[in-house]
């Protein structure tokens, strides 16, 4: 039979236990070390990767209070909580065992042992001793991972008066407890904010969970949010936690609020007022401690006036409101993105001498950007792509849509009649239009997510 691959440790003064302990164990696992005293314990624990120490509760002749063994199982635990510390004690002194659990040891032995029963409780203990070890490495990946998401949304960028005055807003509600809603149009950098918020806020040690609810089907929402118990439906395969379970700790970013159905918006208020929440399929309830960012770019006010949306749960998340502006109403920042995006993707795409003259940044800043932030980022990106000189040119963009203050430019002509939302949709339908009805495509020109198109196709009718 193949060995388990571990490393065990006993520790006990009586050296016929240790022989046939280790008589015993090293038939099943890979390394058995014994030692009669307990202070090598630290050198071994620096050089050895030790999975389970099995430790003697009393060590001096005539002492059977178990302090020794008490003392060391703290001592152990203090430097690494990852090892499973198994007690070994002679009949009589299980009262003392159990209170040694209560300081942390995994199980206790009774001297003399049964050969079924150690090996059962050293294998149950390396399961944990295992599970513990993954726990550590996926907190150590989550780690990096969070980090490489937070650096691809890179600094804040906004010295106009206007993203000042929000900069300056966040300052004093991020490190609070108030319920924050981002508002803004598409691409303005809601997510974006709504991260800074969490860095400068008192949870950033913990995870920044966002949930994108347009991009999520009606009948996952609630098991997305609140996680299930398996069995609570036919796909529940196992049990899984919700959003509000992972942010715990972080900050749990709900973002395009408004889509989230009537029925589920009455159950979030419920979740938010008691700040517990339970699993679907699962009576118990379990606390949740995580800051809440909201964001939405739909007039929640009108949806509250027309019964699309519950005013109690508006009043609940708009402790704090913040709006972040257009791109076209703080023009004094679009120079500063444009550049931005040049220096990124100019090594990006290893065109590191390419140049962009002050002409190009002019006419970048007379753009009427409807698709704000993330249509500057993805011009830019095509423009850097498409350009073959030293030099990035007008015709490496292709900017359609309407410019501020050429008053007689042709495309404002076609855009004077018309309302915020009609210019919208004709440019909806004319992105649509030009990629044959490729989405992707589409969604990449307009600056817009798949999702957010998928929106707009569906307001529009189109
Ligand atoms: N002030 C800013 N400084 C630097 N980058 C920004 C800023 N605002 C937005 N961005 C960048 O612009 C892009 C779009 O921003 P973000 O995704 O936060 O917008 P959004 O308002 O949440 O969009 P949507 O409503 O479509 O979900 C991101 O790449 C983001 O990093």
């Amino acid at each position: 039979m193949a060995k388990i691959n571990a490393t065990i440790l006993i520790i006990d003064d009586d050296e016929d236990v240790l022989l046939s302990a280790k008589l015993l164990l090293k038939k099943q696992y890979s390394k058995v070390i014994t030692r009669s005293d307990p202070k090598e314990i630290n050198q071994l624990i620096s050089s050895e990767q030790l999975d389970v120490i099995v430790l003697d509760m009393n060590y001096r002749i005539g002492f059977n209070d178990g302090k020794e063994g008490m003392y060391w199982l703290k001592h152990i635990r203090s430097i690494n909580s990852n090892i499973v510390v198994i007690l070994m004690t002679a009949y009589g002194e299980v009262e003392l065992a159990v209170n040694s659990i209560k300081e942390g040891a995994f199980d206790f032995i009774l001297k003399p042992w049964t050969n079924e029963k150690f090996l059962a409780t050293i294998n149950a203990g390396l399961e944990l001793s295992r599970k513990n070890q993954k726990i550590d490495l996926l907190k150590s990946t989550n780690e990096v991972l969070s980090d490489n998401i937070a650096r691809k949304f890179g600094p804040m960028i906004g010295k106009s008066s206007a993203m000042q005055n929000v900069l300056n807003t966040i300052g004093k509600v991020a490190p609070t407890d108030a319920s924050i809603l981002v508002l803004g149009e598409n691409g303005t950098g809601k997510q974006h904010l709504a991260r800074e918020i969490h860095r400068l806020s008192n949870f950033n040690k913990g995870p920044f969970i966002h949930v994108d609810m347009g991009a999520l089907s009606e009948n996952l929402f609630e098991s997305e949010l609140f996680g299930h118990k398996k069995g609570a439906f036919t796909d529940a395969h196992e049990d899984k936690p919700g959003r509000f379970e992972m942010a715990e700790g972080g900050t749990l970013f709900l973002d395009e609020i408004g889509n989230l159905p009537l029925n589920l918006q009455s159950k979030l208020l419920t979740v938010i007022q008691d700040r517990k929440v339970s699993r679907l399929g699962e009576g118990t309830e379990r606390n949740f401690n995580a800051r809440l960012l909201f964001a939405t770019n739909a007039p929640l006010n009108e949806w509250v006036a027309e019964g699309k949306f519950r005013q109690d749960l508006l009043f609940r998340i708009n402790t704090v409101e913040i709006e972040i502006p257009p791109l076209r109403d703080r023009v004094e920042d679009v120079e500063d993105f444009v550049l931005h995006y040049f220096n990124e993707f100019k090594n990006k795409y290893n065109k590191k001498e390419l140049i962009i003259s002050s002409e190009i940044v002019d006419m970048l800043k007379e753009h009427h950007w409807p698709g704000n932030v993330r249509e500057v980022q993805h011009t830019i990106e095509r423009g850097v792509i498409l350009s073959d000189g030293k030099e990035l040119k007008r015709e490496n963009f292709n900017l359609t849509t309407v410019k501020v203050g050429a008053t007689n430019s042709s495309s404002v002509a076609e855009f004077d009649n018309l309302n915020l939302n009609e210019i919208e949709k004709l440019l909806v339908q004319k992105a649509m239009d030009k990629h044959q009805g490729n989405i992707s495509k589409a969604a990449k020109e307009l600056g817009l997510t798949r999702a957010a198109l998928y929106r707009r196709l569906e307001k529009y009718n189109l």
